[in-house]
């Protein structure tokens, strides 16, 4: 099943086109990621999925409900993280968990705050106010709350900014224990190692999708660096990813004697991204 279908989705902001026609259709247990310079709509993206927005045009469905029209049940189905954690700065980080988490259930509650403290690592300072809390707990206390209910579907709107590598790590292996459990989560990130890991990428520049793929293709299909070794001296190269582009590119050696060695590495997704930015901008 799809759990979010967009179509032409736009959004102004006054004279600003946030979004231009963004078309995405994300399977059910996928771990989507939206990678984007700032400024590229992938937060105005992620309101109009929760509902938090109203759009200008266009459609959305995440498990087949409105998130306007529908937001009351689609509710209780998805878990919101966003950019800026909203939380109760005088509450504790478990008070504000088992808030957010009495909004959508109440059996089982207790047990599950405590599930979530321990698997965002906030045991120790659950009963710390939230004002006391340094800007990864935070995140993490948002983390926390966005998760606590269970939620089919959850948007997480940066989720590792501010977070140390050691505990971004174990954010994603719990990202993906998510997903393999059949949960679908859609991310927004800058960082490149992260969108590495997504099973899906969309590539967002000025409010629209430039690419939609599962990042190795992304690589695989970008350019190539091909580095020629000859009477000791390597020439290299940046070509175009298919057969074709090699073989234009080794034409001019003819495999003389002299040409030693050929190697071919793909260029990095960064890489990738930055000339997809680049042939889209001209
Ligand atoms: N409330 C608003 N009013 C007016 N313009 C807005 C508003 N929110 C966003 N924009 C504009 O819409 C565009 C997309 O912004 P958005 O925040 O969705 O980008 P983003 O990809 O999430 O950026 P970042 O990575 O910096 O968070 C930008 O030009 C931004 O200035």
């Amino acid at each position: 099943m799809t759990a979010i279908e967009v179509q032409g989705l736009t959004k102004l902001y006054g004279r600003t086109e946030a979004l231009r026609g963004i078309d995405l259709a994300v399977p059910e247990g996928c771990l989507f990621g939206l990678l984007g310079p700032n400024g590229a709509g992938k937060t105005t993206l992620i309101k109009a999925l929760v509902g938090a927005l109203r759009p200008s045009g266009g459609s959305v469905r995440v498990l087949g409900l409105d998130p306007l029209r529908q937001r009351r049940q689609l509710r209780q189905q998805i878990g919101y993280m966003p950019q800026s954690p909203a939380l109760y700065e005088d509450l504790s980080a478990r008070g504000n968990i088992a808030f957010f988490g009495g909004a959508h259930m109440s059996h089982g509650l207790d047990k599950r705050v405590e599930e979530v403290l321990e698997l965002t690592d906030l045991t120790g300072r659950a009963d710390d106010p939230v004002h006391t809390l340094s800007g990864g707990m935070k995140n993490r206390v948002s983390l926390a709350a966005a998760l606590v209910h269970s939620p089919r579907v959850l948007f997480l709107d940066e989720p590792t900014a501010g977070v140390d590598p050691h505990l971004r790590a174990r954010f994603w292996e719990l990202f993906r224990r998510l997903t393999s459990e059949g949960t679908t989560v859609l991310i927004s990130t800058h960082l490149m190692d992260e969108a590495m890991l997504c099973d899906r990428l969309a590539i967002l520049l000025q409010g629209k999708v430039i690419a939609d793929a599962p990042p190795r293709q992304l690589v695989e299909h970008g350019r190539a660096h091909l580095r020629v070794r000859e009477q000791g001296r390597t020439h290299e190269v940046l070509i175009g990813g298919t057969p074709e582009d090699l073989a234009e590119a080794l034409r001019p050696y003819g495999l003389r004697p002299s040409v030693e060695a050929v190697s071919v590495s793909p260029a990095s997704l960064e890489e990738v991204i930055l000339s997809l930015w680049q042939e889209v901008a001209q």
